[in-house]
């Protein structure tokens, strides 16, 4: 199959199933997929549906029992071939932010180390960039502090920086307003999403929350082991 130039990742009939002390759990049943260059997708569905294991995929954290999963050009699945988890990890080193429900900052490095570490890694790092992204984040005050010292918010904020940072094509986002009360939640899924417009990003945003999906582009719902 071609794949056009603009789609950032592309899924065919993915399964994945799990093995458990119970036995086989199949998980996701032939899941279609399509996201475009600079559009946002909100992944909805019930606590279990699968969504994060969805992610997963896409993130080349796991691999597929079978189907096809294209992501910035790169096969991730198809047939029998699977990238091996160099070309995966590099794939999400220099063309992945990640931003998850918990942060996941790294606690002995100041925000502005912790903003700047995954450009870093991708060998984008660009002073003027951060302290423009920090600015737009709200954390130009806060550079010199670590973690801990941060509200939930506040972390968040940081976390979506980093992954923002060296400009990825695409942001995978799982739950990233699960830990923060309603009123942070939103505004710091605003403040994402700008940015993600801003920058012409793809994303992909795993969440429960309705009101948050309805700011994407579009919304899939995930059910019994397929998107709708
Ligand atoms: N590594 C694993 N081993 C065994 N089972 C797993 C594994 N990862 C996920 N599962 C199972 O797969 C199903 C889907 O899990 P997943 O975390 O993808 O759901 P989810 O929709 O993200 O749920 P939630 O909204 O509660 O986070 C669950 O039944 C879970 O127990």
């Amino acid at each position: 199959m071609t794949i056009p130039a603009d789609h950032v990742v592309l899924a065919r009939d993915l399964v994945k199933s799990f093995q458990t002390a119970g036995g086989q759990v199949a998980v996701l049943n032939g899941v279609d997929l399509t996201l475009r260059r600079g559009e946002s997708l909100a992944v909805t569905g019930e606590s279990g549906s699968g969504k994060s294991t969805l992610l997963h995929l896409i993130a080349g954290l796991d691999l597929p029992d079978s189907g096809q999963l294209t992501v910035l050009g790169q096969d991730i699945a198809r047939g029998d071939a699977r990238a091996d988890d160099r070309t995966r990890a590099a794939l999400r080193r220099d063309q992945v932010g990640m931003i998850f429900q918990q942060f996941n900052l790294i606690p002995s490095l100041t925000v502005a180390a912790n903003l700047s570490f995954q450009a870093r890694l991708a060998d984008r790092h660009d002073p003027a960039r951060q302290a423009e992204l920090a600015e737009a984040l709200g954390l130009s005050a806060l550079l010199d502090r670590y973690p801990e010292q941060l509200s939930g918010g506040q972390q968040q904020r940081v976390a979506i920086g980093r992954a923002l940072g060296g400009q990825p094509p695409l942001v995978l986002a799982d739950e990233p307003t699960g830990n923060l009360d309603e009123a942070t939640g939103d505004a710091v899924a605003a403040l994402m999403l700008a940015l993600v417009r801003q920058q012409g990003t793809s994303l992909v945003l795993v969440t429960h929350s309705q009101r948050l999906a309805a700011l994407c582009d579009r919304r899939v719902h995930l059910s019994a082991g397929r998107l709708a």
